[in-house]
């Protein structure tokens, strides 16, 4: 097989915000993450471990999360008409992206803030979200995921739903 290039490594301590010494690392799903010093690496480390996205299964886990959560979606009359005209590959890579950054990941969210990302939809609803969280929350009870992580999942998902629906962010109790 052809040898694969290593990924440049990043040069910003995603913990500190700082310089990243090339020669502090740490391996985590197959990607190299470079830190300004050995406190970074650790907190690093830590959060990745207390995260709800690796108590899930990881990046593995989640994709084959958001597909089957497509195939729920796309079956749905009730949502799916407003995914006629988009790029399903795009659009799972994105929510795979999104999901991932919210729940913990290592990575962070560089695509669209949710309140652009789905400004333009006419008609937008509470029940269009409803329908959207629940396929999600039937997503991971098939796939066995533990209740207590559903719940948490579930509440992280649900945060965004004044974002989602364009409405000025409600006071939470
Ligand atoms: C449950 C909360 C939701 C989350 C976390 C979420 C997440 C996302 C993300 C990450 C994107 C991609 C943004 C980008 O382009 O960078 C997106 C786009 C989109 N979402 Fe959602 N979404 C949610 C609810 C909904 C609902 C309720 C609907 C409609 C039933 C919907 C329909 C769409 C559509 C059609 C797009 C593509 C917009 C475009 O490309 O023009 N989403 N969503």
């Amino acid at each position: 097989a052809e040898p694969v290039a290593p990924k440049p490594l990043n040069t910003t301590c995603p913990v500190s915000g700082k310089a990243a010494d090339p020669k502090i690392t740490w391996v985590y799903e197959d990607q190299t993450f470079a830190f300004a010093d050995e406190a970074s690496r650790q907190k690093f480390e830590a959060d990745r471990a207390a995260s709800l996205y690796q108590k899930l299964g990881g990046k593995a886990a989640l994709e084959a999360a958001v597909e089957l959560f497509y195939v729920k979606v796309l079956a749905d009359k009730r949502v799916n008409h407003y995914f006629e005209d988009i790029s399903m590959i795009k659009q799972k890579r994105k929510q795979k992206e999104f999901l991932a950054a919210a729940l913990g990941g290592p990575n962070p969210y560089v695509g669209k803030d949710l309140r652009t990302a789905h400004a333009d939809l006419d008609g937008l609803n509470d029940t269009h979200f409803d329908a959207i969280a629940e396929h999600l929350q039937a997503t991971l009870q098939e796939l066995k995921v533990d209740p207590a992580l559903i719940a948490q999942a579930m509440a992280i998902v649900g945060s965004t739903r004044d974002a989602v629906l364009n409405r000025p962010q409600s006071a939470k109790p």
